[in-house]
């Protein structure tokens, strides 16, 4: 498979403090690839840097340093035309769905602007069925979301039609930040669904989430952030079947077992400190990564992991 999206060494520095003079590295040399028809899950706990790789992705912020690519093509810096094109090609879905629509317009307005910004010569007749294909392609039924308000809709039935106005584009990469975070539980499993549907019409489909289990259960590959940092990244079941990288193991046993005591799991933590020890920089919690300290090891087909203290010679310290 082609990559349709691929990141090489991308940086983003925010500017903070009272005046600006301060920088908060974001991303630091992120390296990963979406390709046609594979969902890419970007995983890290809350400030690891995942959203703001979706927004240099979807370019509503700069991209500080390194390459962005889209089929090939360096679409780091675009304008004009061609930045109108990226924007075309490139479609975000969001956390809250809510939020993406103005409670006293019905929701139909949001295919509106999509036909005002890039249609406007489609025929009104034209363009409502193309609204009711593209309704009917994330199951909904068109008269039951028509002519409604925001408020009138469940959050996983308006997720799903502002997938829809995505499709509507015809997007090669779609963005879904959290998009699962805010349903709830009987309308989660439909909104995951569909992003395998998207990925099986060849859609790049790039996931951000902080939930192991959902990567898991949608994604063909996993990235896994720390820090602005790609620690891992490689095929779901080779990641989360052989975890290397310590913040990818602390990840993985963090998530509840229900089969283990307290007593099991703080023993196992113990035991697995007491082997890192001196190993690991990572696992002792040492913030001060150099900041030019990258690279990601391949340590068999498909599975990456990097380590400030990994270099191509030296094993990572599995534990
Ligand atoms: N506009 C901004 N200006 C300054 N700092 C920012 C800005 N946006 C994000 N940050 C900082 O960049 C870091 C990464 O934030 P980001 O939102 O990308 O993380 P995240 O992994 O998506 O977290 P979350 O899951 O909580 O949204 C955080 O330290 C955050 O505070």
């Amino acid at each position: 498979m082609t990559a349709v999206l691929s990141l090489e060494g991308v940086d983003k520095v925010y500017k903070v403090g009272t005046f600006g003079t301060g920088e908060l590295r974001a991303v630091r040399s992120a390296t990963f690839e979406v390709r046609a028809g594979e969902v890419v899950s970007l995983i890290g706990e809350s400030g690891s840097g995942k959203s703001t790789l979706g927004k240099m992705v979807l370019k509503l912020v700069s991209t500080d340093g390194g390459t962005l690519r889209m089929g090939g093509k360096d679409v780091t810096r675009l304008r004009g035309r061609a930045l109108r094109d990226y924007y075309r090609d490139v479609q975000g879905v969001f956390q809250d769905p809510f939020s993406s629509f103005n409670p006293i317009y019905k929701v139909d307005r949001v295919f509106d602007t999509v036909r005002r910004s890039w249609f406007p010569r489609v025929r009104r007749q034209e363009w409502d069925q193309r609204v009711h294909d593209a309704l009917s392609s994330v199951t909904l039924r068109p008269e039951e979301i028509l002519g409604k308000y925001p408020h009138q809709l469940s959050g996983g039935q308006l997720q799903r039609l502002l997938v829809a106005r995505a499709l509507m584009l015809d997007p090669k990469v779609l963005v879904a930040d959290e998009i699962i975070s805010m349903l709830d539980a009987s309308t989660r499993i439909d909104v995951l669904n569909l992003l395998v549907e998207l990925k099986q019409r060849g859609i790049a489909v790039l996931f951000v989430t902080h939930d192991l289990s959902l990567g898991n259960y949608v994604s063909d590959r996993v990235v896994i952030l720390y820090r602005g940092r790609v620690v891992e990244a490689g095929d779901t079941r080779a990641v989360f079947d052989d975890p290397l990288h310590p913040y990818t193991r602390d990840l993985l046993a963090s998530v509840p077992q229900l089969d283990a005591t307290w007593d099991e799991v703080e023993a196992r933590e113990a035991e697995r400190s007491a082997r890192l020890a001196g190993t690991c920089a990572f696992h002792e919690a040492d913030p001060s990564a150099p900041a030019d300290a990258e690279g990601l090891v391949e340590v068999a087909d498909g599975h990456q992991v990097g380590c400030f203290r990994l270099g191509p010679d030296d094993a990572c310290p599995r534990g």
